[in-house]
């Protein structure tokens, strides 16, 4: 096959086009949030039921049980920790934190805890809590003695510094506090709003676990979508609501998350933008539009409060504090400046409330847009089906299919009409090899991890997205994150467990079509539509190189000759190849099974190129 590629691009990359979509989907909480405590604030539990106690457990007789404070430590965080020592303990009795199927601990790492303490009722006790880390089975790691007093009945922040001096030989490991158990015999205290930060991303306060943070970085992802996602509300109460999340953390009362457990909201939305700041990203920020997941819409007459919310999220991003008071709550927690936003998305997956929303997108489009003119707002039904007025200038598009469905609708975008309508891959993955059981379980072809064959389908999407990226001006493969242990979702981009990240072939190849973006579009000889072997060109203005992508989706090798129209074509260019068997994976038992490899190859006006089977493959030459 001869590639013949064109000596003028047609039209510019968007700075946008490849980027992330993150949820709460076992990602957040345990993930991407560097909080190592489980249930740390008792948030959303029912008192005196087994299941408030989550992740916490008694040692050596200590009795505990989530209790409705008379008292409690805020408005937003009405349970606490009731412990009592029971009359004749003897040795150090007390508690523990399990924290998200154990916690990583290293040395020399300084472990920052807090907590706040009061006795319910006075009493002459004094004496000191030993609070520290320790392993499962009850050696200790580190710890810190703390001194307190029965006469302290309202509330105290404790804070703690821990800094292990050897390392554990597992995640396999807790938070403890204990106390001796014969001074403190029949004392009862109440404890309230804990937190443990390992060392975090960019030692932010409050911060990303920074193994994944780092292998997110490593993308140079250009957009985050966040907060949902299915994740923006199972039902109206319990949406996602950008106030709920802001602030210190007595202010945030957390909610049940769409998949089925607590969202505590640590990672709130000023942790999402600065997040956004910190990789480059910019965001695409949703907004609860009357839809709840459950299958309650809003009527028409009642949407102004949420629409209200929506201005208000907003304008906590980019308003300012001299006249909107959510953006003065952004100054007030340090951030007068605005944040950059251009996307603001009416929802999620409205094409399960298509009936509803030709009234909820105009309700909130008509007022978003005159409230902020220079916005783009993001439609997030069924692409033009209903008909939706205003017409949408952006829409949300998501597919989850079959490796081989990927490499079949490479063109997917060639037909969609150009007049001024540019769309949004949001979400997308190639998730099961059978094609009638898309959703299914392992057994039934779902895959748990990406494999070559499914990343190089995805890659010949992508490579259809950047010829397309005229009219698609962002796409990010989803779900981002998943814990191994404890999935709502397979497969996810990254894997990880407590104490471990594992990259994809999907992640690689995400990785390789981000960092080797270019700036302009080349056309060159179209692959065919119904074939196997799929390429792309583009052209980085800057350092003068051209970028071929080429995605090979079977077994077989593809030789192609590609004739580049330049006056100057160096002689030898770099290649980055992502090549495996078409069920490799990278998985906690096999995490290195594919890795891209960087070689030279002979390049020229001229030149041929063998794609290995099943193989993702970006040649930069330097060309003029
Ligand atoms: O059940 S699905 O609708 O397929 O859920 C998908 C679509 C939804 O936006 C996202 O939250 C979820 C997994 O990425």
């Amino acid at each position: 096959q001869t590639v013949s590629v064109s000596a003028t691009a047609s039209h510019p990359i968007p700075t946008t086009l490849w980027g992330q979509m993150f949820e709460d989907i076992s990602s957040g909480d345990g993930g991407l949030y560097a909080e190592l405590l489980q249930n740390r604030a008792f948030q959303q539990v029912t008192p005196n039921t087994a299941a408030a106690l989550n992740a916490w457990s008694a040692i050596n007789g200590g009795q505990i049980s989530v209790v409705a404070d008379s008292v409690p430590v805020s408005n937003s965080l009405p349970n606490s920790l009731r412990f009592n020592v029971p009359t004749g303990s003897t040795g150090q009795v007390g508690f523990a934190n399990s924290g998200f199927f154990g916690m990583k601990v290293v040395a020399s790492s300084t472990y920052k805890g807090s907590f706040f303490v009061k006795f319910p009722t006075a009493s002459s006790f004094r004496g000191n809590l030993i609070v520290g880390l320790r392993t499962t089975s009850g050696s200790t790691i580190v710890s810190q003695s703390v001194p307190i007093r029965g006469s302290t009945t309202s509330w105290q922040q404790i804070n703690v510094s821990l800094t292990p001096r050897t390392t554990p030989p597992s995640t396999d490991n807790q938070f403890f506090v204990t106390i001796d158990g014969a001074a403190a015999s029949g004392q009862t205290i109440n404890f309230a709003m804990f937190s443990l930060f390992p060392p975090t991303f960019k030692n932010r306060a409050n911060g990303m676990r920074d193994d994944v943070a780092t292998a997110l970085a490593e993308m140079q992802p250009k957009f985050f979508r966040f907060p949902g996602g299915n994740n923006l509300g199972q039902t109206v109460p319990t949406r996602w609501q950008w106030n709920a999340t802001i602030g210190s953390f007595l202010d945030r009362p957390g909610r049940a998350g769409d998949w089925g457990y607590i969202n505590t909201d640590g990672l709130g939305l000023l942790e999402y933008l600065l997040f956004c700041e910190d990789l480059g990203m910019e965001p695409i920020m949703a907004v609860w539009a009357g839809f709840a997941l459950g299958g309650t819409s809003v009527a028409q007459t009642g949407l102004e409060p949420y629409i209200q919310q929506a201005i208000d999220q907003i304008n906590f991003v980019i308003g300012d504090p001299a006249t909107s008071a959510p953006a003065a709550r952004r100054a007030a927690l340090g951030r007068a400046q605005p944040f950059k936003l251009t996307y603001v998305e009416i929802g999620n997956e409205d094409f399960f409330a298509s009936d509803t929303y030709t009234y909820r997108w105009p309700a909130f489009v008509d007022a978003l847009r005159s409230a902020f003119p220079n916005l783009k707002f993001i439609a997030t039904s069924n692409i033009n089906s209903p008909v939706l007025s205003p017409n949408p200038a952006q829409w949300d598009h998501h597919v989850y299919q079959t490796p081989t469905w990927f490499a079949q609708n490479s063109f997917f975008y060639d037909d969609m009409p150009r007049n001024g309508v540019t769309f949004f891959e949001g979400e997308y993955a190639a998730i099961s090899t059978n094609p009638n059981d898309i959703f299914g379980s392992p057994a039934n072809g779902r895959l748990t991890f990406s494999t070559m064959q499914s990343a190089s389908g995805e890659a010949a999407y992508m490579i259809g997205m950047e010829r397309n990226s005229d009219i698609v001006f962002a796409a990010s493969y989803a779900p981002l994150l998943g814990h191994v242990a404890g999935s709502q979702w397979t497969p996810n981009l990254i894997a990880f467990d407590t104490g471990n990240v594992y990259r994809s072939a999907s992640y690689f190849v995400q990785k390789l079509f981000s960092t080797n973006m270019g700036n302009e579009y080349i056309p060159s000889t179209l692959p065919s539509r119904t074939g196997t072997v799929f390429w792309g060109v583009t052209r980085n203005t800057a350092t003068g190189e051209i970028i071929i992508k080429v995605s090979n989706t079977v077994a077989t090798q593809a030789n192609l000759t590609f004739v580049l129209p330049f006056a100057n074509v160096a002689t030898s260019g770099s290649l980055q190849v992502l090549t495996g068997a078409a069920t490799a994976s990278n998985s906690p038992t096999t995490p290195s099974a594919l890795a891209p490899a960087t070689t030279t190859i002979t390049t020229g006006k001229t030149f041929t190129f063998a794609a290995a089977g099943f193989s993702v493959n970006v040649i930069t030459i330097k060309a003029s």
